[in-house]
């Protein structure tokens, strides 16, 4: 999509968002609450349209090909049409008949892949919160779309809930399944996401890979790890700009974690002489990212 613009009245809410998601890929879109994130979703949707830009999914302009959008979409979370007085295997069962998809095995098999046959015939309103994300997703699968809406797939979930949620992910991946997630969670966008946005205030504030996005603030560091308080302390006079930590005889060596950098700083070490008994790298994670990131924006939109 190029120059996505929304505004409700005069409060602008996306104010041009461009941005391309490669067939077969995990795309996340990160952002505090408000930011326009369901906004977006709501124009790839086809659930509203936008003043100005160009959407296109699957290949189709979505101001000029609903009906073509819809058929390649398939929509979780929010919008969700489980019914919970029906079974699990009713639901499956309808949505089945809605898309005309004709063969009971496509049920059967969706009810097995997703662990859920021993449920079945049970009434939704009896399923845990998993169970009800699991069905969701199953009957967001029938029609076989190419590219999945996941809205916040695994909000209220236990742990291993979530890990079976995120296997289902990389199935559908492998499958060549196109998934633009929605989280809160930054922890599961970097274990699903291939690419993230960040949007804040209507604006992408960054966009890249995990790794991309974690290099660009600092606080990563290369940690070299001492046994012998001597060879700890003779390390620390030559290495001036390393922050000493005395109790666990370690040195941090700020660092991008780039491949290049890293072989500089591991050359330079060799030419002084030094040698750690350990040596670890320390990325930022998604969080400091985040927080970075938005904090920047508000402060900017605060002083405009
Ligand atoms: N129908 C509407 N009319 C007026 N303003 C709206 C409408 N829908 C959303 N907004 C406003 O647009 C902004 C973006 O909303 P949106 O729901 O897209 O954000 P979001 O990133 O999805 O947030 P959240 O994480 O809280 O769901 C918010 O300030 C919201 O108040």
């Amino acid at each position: 999509m190029t120059g996505l613009r929304k505004a409700y009245g005069d409060k602008v809410v996306l104010d041009g968002i461009d941005f391309e998601v490669a067939a077969g890929s995990v795309y996340s879109m990160l952002g505090p609450n408000g930011a326009g994130k369901t906004t977006t979703v709501n124009v790839l949707t086809t659930l509203m349209t936008a003043d100005a830009g160009s959407v296109r999914v699957a290949g189709h302009d979505v101001a000029t090909g609903i009906k073509q959008v819809r058929a390649a979409i398939g929509v979780t979370g929010q919008f969700a049409a489980v019914d919970e007085l029906l079974s699990g295997r009713e639901n499956l069962q309808l949505m089945a008949d809605l898309k005309r998809v004709r063969s009971r095995d496509v049920v059967t098999g969706l009810l097995e892949r997703f662990d859920l046959v021993e449920s079945a015939d049970k009434l939704v309103a009896t399923y845990s919160g998993g169970m009800r994300r699991k069905l969701d997703l199953a009957m967001t699968l029938i029609g076989k779309p190419e590219i999945i809406f996941l809205d916040e797939p695994t909000t209220g979930l236990d742990p291993r809930s979530r890990r079976t949620m995120w296997d289902i992910v990389r199935g559908l991946v492998a499958d060549g399944t196109t998934i633009f997630l929605t989280t809160q969670y930054l922890d599961e966008a970097d274990e699903l996401a291939d690419r993230i946005a960040v949007l804040n205030h209507g604006r992408l504030v960054a966009e890249g890979t995990p790794e991309q996005l974690k290099r660009r603030i600092p606080g990563g560091h290369v940690r070299l790890r001492f046994t012998d308080p001597a060879a700890y302390r003779s390390a620390a006079a030559t290495l001036r700009d390393a922050t000493t930590d005395d109790e666990t005889l370690s040195l941090r060596i700020p660092s991008d974690g780039s491949q290049r950098e890293l072989r500089s700083v591991l050359d330079w070490l060799d030419s002084v002489g030094i040698e750690a008994d350990e040596l670890s790298l320390h990325t930022p994670d998604l969080d400091d990212v985040f927080l970075a990131l938005t904090e920047n924006t508000t402060k900017e939109a605060i002083a405009r």
